[in-house]
């Protein structure tokens, strides 16, 4: 990155892309993307507009791409186009693009584990295939499953049997996954069987929204390339480390789904989990997915067992109200859980990771507390520590924390702040949505962002024990005010584990 005249020139992402795994593989030609579950939520509200996105900066071209929507519900392409066009009409979208764009949609009605819907399917890609006139090495299919997991086997069968892009043309398949990859490690590891028997691991994308969100995919260059963060990033220096997942509503609508799975499952075990491996790892040999999967999962396997006096759980007044949970759920929608790293880099410091739903604020931030400056001339230790806090969202930031000489005659002390607010400093640059990258990841063949076989199978490893028993009952949550910080109890827990809150200092983001 450099600058001009005032004006910032932001570097192409690809120049730091990791090379793709597959060799021999096409990366251009005729693609088909196809969306099963393509009636649903995830489908309507992200996966269909990250691909408009991709669309409308050339990224997919109307004249390779074509997109399929799969599901049982009988309706026609129409109706898909019309029950997504909301959703893509948002900010500056121009409604003639978006028609252009949905008339890239074909939709196809079957059912999951039958092969009739599936064949029907192959059949229109094939179409398209042909009508491109794909050649050698040129015809690309990728399959998003934004579907419930119980249904990944059959659909992966099904698509194996029926829908791999033909040999002849050359190509890739490449299947895309949503979490949650399974409940506990046993089921985790039954859902990697079955389908890691029909596809190859290059072939299959685990996706974890949160590792293409802007200041996730920041956290390697800015811990490997900046000389300030090398000396001090660990546990001389870092007192204790905070990844924190807040949201101001409730489940809302899922309620069913959340049931089965809580906090934990939802947000700690994957998201938040992702990210403590990013903060963590060790330097990696290179940018190679593989180098940088690597190293994750070391700091996974480093991961001590979960103790139960550095629990807290919660779930706030009124989830239950919702007819899709039961009356007597022990689900959490709040937990704070704190991790240890078994390792020369951290030991002794504490990883706290929070998530809650129904809280009084909406933001997920990862929070670096520097131990206190030994032999404090100033006598300023009780004014606050210094903190680097890296915001994911909203309003993209990260500030250091800091204590300086406050302005003035006098020679006293005050906290204040270095801060890169993005808004601020990357004038209309639009960030672009976690899923967009993702998808292009995808197609580009790249995994690097993508969670690996024995990651999930760490990650699970850590979470089992502590999920066993809060499903069956041994440990509960305590109840919350929705729009509240969420148990008092949690924050006992953070002071116990050693975070010393600063009194009287609030960030607040810098306006344009
Ligand atoms: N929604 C979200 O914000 C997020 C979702 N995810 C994950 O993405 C995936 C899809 O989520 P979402 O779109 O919310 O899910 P939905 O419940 O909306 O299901 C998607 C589609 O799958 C089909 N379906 C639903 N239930 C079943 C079932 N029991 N058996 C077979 N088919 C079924 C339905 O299509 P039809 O009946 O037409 O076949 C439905 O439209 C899930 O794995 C979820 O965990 C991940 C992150 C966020
Ligand atoms: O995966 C999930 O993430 C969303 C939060 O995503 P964000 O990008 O808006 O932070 C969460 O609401 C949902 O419960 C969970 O399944």
């Amino acid at each position: 990155m450099g600058s001009g005249g005032g004006q910032w020139i932001v570097e192409k992402r690809s120049s730091f892309r990791s090379e793709p795994l597959e060799v021999n593989v096409s990366e251009t030609g005729c693609l088909s993307i196809v969306v099963l579950g393509a009636s649903g939520d995830l489908a309507k509200k992200k996966t269909f507009p990250a691909l408009f996105n991709l669309y409308r900066q050339g990224f997919l071209q109307s004249n390779e791409v074509h997109i399929f929507g799969y599901a049982r519900t009988k309706i026609s392409d129409d109706d898909l186009r019309n029950r997504i066009r909301s959703y893509l009409e948002k900010g500056s979208a121009k409604s003639e693009e978006v028609s252009e764009f949905l008339q890239l949609i074909k939709y196809v009605s079957g059912s999951y584990d039958t092969e009739e819907g599936f064949r029907m399917l192959d059949k229109e890609i094939s179409l398209h295939e042909e009508f491109r006139n794909s050649t050698e090495g040129s015809s690309r299919r990728l399959f998003y499953l934004a579907l419930p997991p119980s249904v990944y086997p059959v659909v992966c069968r099904m698509i194996k049997l029926c829908c791999m892009n033909k040999s002849h043309l050359g190509g890739w398949t490449r299947i895309v996954v949503e979490k949650p990859f399974g409940k506990d490690l046993d089921s985790a590891e039954k859902l990697s069987n079955q389908i890691g028997e029909l596809f190859e691991e290059p072939q299959l994308y685990r996706i974890d929204h949160y590792l293409g969100k802007e200041l996730v995919q920041n956290l390697l260059v800015l811990r490997f390339a900046n000389r300030f963060f090398l000396p001090l990033w660990n546990r001389d220096n870092i007192d204790n480390v905070q990844i924190v997942f807040r949201e101001d509503f409730g489940t809302e609508g899922r309620g069913g789904y959340f049931d089965e799975y809580g906090i934990i499952r939802d947000i700690i075990q994957n998201h938040l989990l992702q990210v403590l491996c990013l903060v963590a790892m060790e330097k990696p040999v290179s940018l190679k997915p593989e180098h940088i999967r690597d190293e994750k999962v070391k700091v996974l396997q480093s991961v001590m067992p979960i103790k139960d006096e550095e629990v807290v759980l919660g779930q706030y007044n009124g989830y239950r109200d919702d007819p899709t949970v039961p009356d007597h759920s022990n689900t959490p929608t709040f937990a704070t859980v704190v991790l240890r790293i078994h390792n020369e880099r951290w030991e002794g410091v504490p990883f706290i990771l929070k998530a809650g739903k129904a809280l009084n604020s909406r933001k997920a931030e990862i929070r670096i507390q520097f131990k206190d400056v030994p032999g404090d001339i100033f006598r300023c230790k009780n004014q606050g520590r210094n903190e680097f806090v890296i915001r994911l969202q909203p309003s993209e930031a990260m500030y250091m924390k800091l204590t300086v000489k406050q302005p003035g005659l006098e020679m006293s002390t005050v906290q204040s702040e270095l801060d890169l607010s993005y808004k601020q400093r990357y004038h209309g640059v639009t960030i672009p949505d976690a899923y967009e990258r993702l998808l292009l990841d995808t197609i580009h063949g790249d995994q690097q962002h993508f969670v690996r076989r024995d990651e999930l199978k760490a990650a699970w490893d850590i979470f089992t024990p502590l999920l066993h028993r809060i499903d069956k009952g041994e440990l509960k949550p305590i109840s919350y005010q929705q729009g509240s910080r969420g148990p008092a109890e949690a924050d006992e827990l953070l002071l116990r584990a050693g975070y010393v809150r600063t009194h009287g200092y609030r960030w607040i983001p810098p306006a344009l």
